[in-house]
C-alpha cells in the first residue's frame, strides 16, 4: 500500500461551465494530478449537471487523466459513452447497479480503469466481493450532489478499515475521498489511509490561489500520511 502517492484531485462542480475548457487548463498549471468530472443526473442524487458530451468537448484542453465520477441510476447502460469521451477511470456507485460486479467488469473490458463508490451509509461489506474488480475505491466524505458540503469525520474509521481489507488481500489500489476536503479536514482522511484527494470547494475559493491551494492540501497529506 505504501506505494500509492498523495493525489491531489479537482471537482470541476465549482468551475465556470460557461469556460470550463480555461478552468481545466489553470488547474493543470496549478498542479493537480488528474481531472474529476462530478456527473449527475437528478436522480441518484438531487442534482444535475452534465453528461458524456461536455467531458468529450474538454479533453482537449488538459493533458491529465480524466475519472468520471458518475453520480447516476444505471451506469451500466452509459459506460461506453465515458470511455469513447477520454474518461482514464470511471467511477460507479455500489448503490446504482443492480450487478455491481459485472458493472466494473465492464468497465475494464472497455479498457478503462474501474472504481466503485460509497455514499456514507453505505457499508464496505457491501463491495467485499468486487475489490479484485476494482481498480480503485470512493469512499464519499459527504452525501453526494452538492460541493461546499461539510466533512463528515465518522468516515475515518471506514477508510482505516478498508485499507485494512486491501492490504490483506494485497490489493494495491488507491483509496480516494471526495466531499469537504480542505486543509481542516484533509490530514484526517490521509492519516486514515486516503492517497487520492478530491476537492472543489477548498482549493477555488483558497485565499491562497488555486496553485498554493493544491500545494497546500498535497504538503498536509504527504506530512499526515507517513
Ligand atoms: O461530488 C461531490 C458531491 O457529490 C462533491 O463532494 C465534490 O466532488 C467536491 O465538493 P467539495 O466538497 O470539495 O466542495
Amino acid at each position: 500500500m505504501a506505494s500509492e502517492r498523495i493525489q491531489i484531485v479537482p471537482s470541476v462542480l465549482p468551475c465556470d461551465f460557461g469556460a470550463l475548457g480555461s478552468d481545466l487548463e489553470r488547474l493543470e498549471d496549478a498542479g493537480v494530478d488528474k481531472i474529476q468530472f462530478d456527473v449527475m443526473d437528478g436522480h441518484f442524487v438531487p442534482n444535475l449537471t452534465f453528461g458524456a458530451d461536455v467531458i468529450k468537448s474538454s479533453r482537449k484542453y488538459s493533458s491529465l487523466p480524466f475519472e468520471a465520477h458518475l453520480m447516476i441510476e444505471a451506469p451500466e447502460n452509459t459506460l461506453e459513452r465515458y470511455v469513447d469521451a477520454g474518461c482514464d477511470l470511471v467511477i460507479v456507485h455500489a448503490e446504482a447497479t443492480t450487478h455491481l460486479h459485472r458493472t466494473l467488469n465492464q468497465i475494464r473490458g472497455l479498457g478503462a480503469k474501474s472504481a466503485v463508490a460509497l455514499n456514507p451509509a453505505t457499508p464496505l461489506c457491501d463491495i467485499e466481493y468486487v475489490l479484485t474488480s476494482c481498480d480503485m475505491v470512493l469512499i464519499m466524505t459527504v452525501n453526494p450532489g452538492f460541493g461546499g458540503q461539510a466533512y463528515i469525520a465518522e468516515m475515518e474509521p471506514k477508510i482505516a478499515r478498508l485499507k485494512e481489507m486491501l492490504e490483506s488481500l494485497k490489493l494495491d489500489i488507491p483509496i480516494e475521498v471526495d466531499g469537504g476536503i480542505s486543509p481542516k479536514t484533509v490530514e484526517g482522511a490521509a492519516r486514515a489511509g486516503a492517497t487520492h484527494l478530491v476537492s472543489g470547494s477548498s482549493i477555488f475559493s483558497s485565499p491562497l490561489g488555486l496553485k498554493a491551494a493544491v500545494a497546500e492540501l498535497r504538503e498536509l497529506a504527504e506530512t499526515a500520511s507517513k
